[in-house]
């Protein structure tokens, strides 16, 4: 299925464009299939929303520049942990979150890539990841308990705290349904320490959403 969708996404890709990359397991297929279009001619240009995703573009030969060399980007391909039908996401399940913040704000046009059981009717059911500054991070993690009363959980790795591209740590927080993402957005964002958090909010356009009978449905 994962693969279904990144040929799928790879037939948006037009010659001359320059294509912001997502990070993840289902992105990783749209890398693959870039990589061929590539090989069989296709010019463009790839900005990575991970390192991750530059060294996997860079091993497939797709020519990669950085988000501080284009003014623009035509068209960025992405995995998402929820999606709903207004096209609001939770990312960040892979700790990519703010440079994929940063390229989806960058681009003109923005499809997710998910399987249908990341189709949800509201967000909130995968805990929303939040990217922290790690002085202090426990002073962040216990505002945002005492303030919503969830339990928040630093993410960990191979026994330490997970590391994001940028040098910050994940705070994982079960919200459970979430009502107004909007505003809870601003409340994440406004709390000192937090760089930014995994709500998408008006970034993304459409989505290629993977059905178990192996179909793809543009939505
Ligand atoms: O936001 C992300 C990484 O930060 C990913 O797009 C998200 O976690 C989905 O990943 P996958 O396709 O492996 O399920």
């Amino acid at each position: 299925m994962k693969e279904t969708l990144g040929r799928e996404a790879a037939g948006y890709v037009k010659d001359g464009m320059t294509i912001g990359v997502g990070t993840g397991s289902t992105a990783f297929w749209f890398i693959a299939a870039l990589g061929d279009l590539v090989k069989s001619g296709l010019a463009c240009r790839a900005v990575p929303t991970s390192l991750e995703t530059d060294r996997l573009l860079r091993q497939l030969k797709v020519p990669v520049i950085s988000l501080a060399d284009t003014d623009e980007i035509d068209l960025t391909i992405d995995g998402a942990d929820e999606v709903d039908h207004q096209m609001q996401l939770i990312k960040g399940g892979g700790g990519a979150l703010l440079r994929e913040k940063m390229v989806a704000f960058s681009s003109r046009k923005m499809i997710i890539i998910a399987d249908e059981t990341k189709l949800v009717k509201k967000l909130g059911a995968y805990p929303l990841p939040v990217e922290v500054i790690p002085y202090g991070y426990r002073q962040v993690s216990l505002h945002i308990k005492s303030e919503f009363g969830i339990d928040p959980t630093l993410r960990i790795k191979d026994g330490n705290p997970l590391l994001t591209d940028n040098g910050h740590y994940i705070i994982d927080c079960p919200f459970g349904e979430i009502n107004d993402a909007a505003a809870l957005h601003i409340m994440l964002n406004n709390t000192p320490g937090v760089v930014d958090n995994g709500l998408f909010l008006n970034l993304a356009d459409n989505a290629l959403i993977g059905y178990n009978d192996g179909t793809v449905k543009l939505i």
